[in-house]
């Protein structure tokens, strides 16, 4: 019999504790096609899988789009491609669409679960470029009869910790649509001084404490403090708002924080800018009669689409617009509290 002495020694497995780290490990809802049980659980309690978008207004858009086999269409704001597959559906395999996203992360994604589900290049061709170049895209692809844009940033991109868009997690304060293009949140954060920190927060977020923010962010950044982690920003918020008076503090402080952080994905990724230039090109890359609907989540969005789409109309080259906002039902809300925000407007070429 062996001794305990002359047994070979055996390292021990290394302990990696019992709950995963990492974000990648941490959900199931992360491989969605191999747990569809609990996608489906999450979505039933009224959340978003995590690294899955549950799309908007699915059903009114597709109604308004009137898409017919053979058509060429336009999804400028590909995500996790829920709209593009409604819209693939209603093509019948003719015709074909183009699909844009500035995050070549989630595109390159978006299209390999495309591609498995049957939606190949004979149909769908997605480019990673900014929507602002509408009229680079029309230059191959002609003009569209359909176009969707629905705006801002997908779940997946919020629930990644590494992209830097929610204060809740820890995560480099980043914010960038392309991490790999332009100036970080934490970069522009250092570029800026107090007054035009001030007047982003109010033009971009109409932030009510912006002075107190913008005063306090200063002289943290003068003081040699780091402000480059999502959660070192939020805490310097906080300590910025220490002091107000109102009934539910905490309450202020979160809707500070996401007010500050919207703010600053606006200014990084010059979401206004590229949005009036995209409102610009659109009724030169869309075919007579064609058909535009856009999804926006905050009134700074919704003001420049409701007054281009109203410009030019008055010009002649709209024939119909949406004179009110479409909404999402109570029950879309209920499901998906990211509808809750959501105003869709809509445009018909002349
Ligand atoms: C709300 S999500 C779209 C979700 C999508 N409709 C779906 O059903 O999954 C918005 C997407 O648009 C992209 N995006 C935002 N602004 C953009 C721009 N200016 N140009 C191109 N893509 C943009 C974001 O990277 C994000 O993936």
């Amino acid at each position: 019999m062996e001794s305990e002495q002359n047994k070979p020694h055996q390292r021990r497995k290394r302990y990696k504790g019992t709950h995963p780290r990492r974000y990648e490990e941490k959900y199931k809802e992360l491989a969605p096609e191999q747990y569809p049980e609990t996608v489906a659980k999450v979505i039933k309690k009224g959340s978003t899988p995590v690294g899955m978008h549950l799309s908007i207004m699915v059903n009114e858009i597709i109604s308004f789009l009137e898409i017919k086999p053979g058509q060429i269409g336009l999804d400028a704001t590909l995500g996790y491609g829920g709209h593009t597959e409604a819209m693939l559906g209603c093509l019948e395999k003719k015709g074909h669409l183009y699909a844009l996203d500035a995050d070549p992360l989630e595109l390159a994604k978006t299209k390999k679960r495309l591609q498995n589900l049957g939606y190949d290049e004979d149909i769908l061709t997605t480019i990673n470029t900014n929507f602002e170049t509408i009229d680079e895209v029309a230059k191959d692809a002609g003009k569209f009869d359909f176009i969707l844009a629905d705006l801002g940033v997908s779940s997946m991109q919020i629930d990644n910790p590494e992209r830097g868009f929610s204060y809740k997690k820890e995560g480099p304060l980043d914010l960038r649509l392309n991490p790999l293009k332009g100036t970080s949140a934490a970069q522009r954060l250092q570029e800026l001084d107090e007054d035009e920190l001030t007047g982003m927060l109010l033009e971009n977020a109409d932030e009510p404490y912006a002075e107190l923010i913008a005063k306090k962010v200063m002289l943290e950044i003068r003081k040699g403090t780091k402000i480059d982690t999502t959660t070192k920003l939020a805490e310097i918020i906080a300590a910025a708002l220490a002091r107000i008076k109102v009934p539910d503090k905490e309450e202020a402080i979160k809707k500070s924080c996401q007010r500050t952080f919207q703010a600053l994905r606006i200014d990084v990724n010059s979401e206004y800018e590229v949005l009036h230039n995209f409102l610009e090109k659109l009724p030169h890359v869309l075919a007579p009669g064609g058909r535009v609907a856009i999804l926006t989540f905050h009134s700074g969005e919704d003001r420049l689409v409701k007054k281009s789409f109203k410009k030019y109309k008055k010009e002649g080259l709209y024939r119909d617009v949406a004179d009110e906002v479409i909404r999402p039902s109570k029950e879309e809300c209920l499901q998906n509290g990211r509808a809750r925000s959501t105003k869709m407007r809509w445009a018909i070429r002349d």
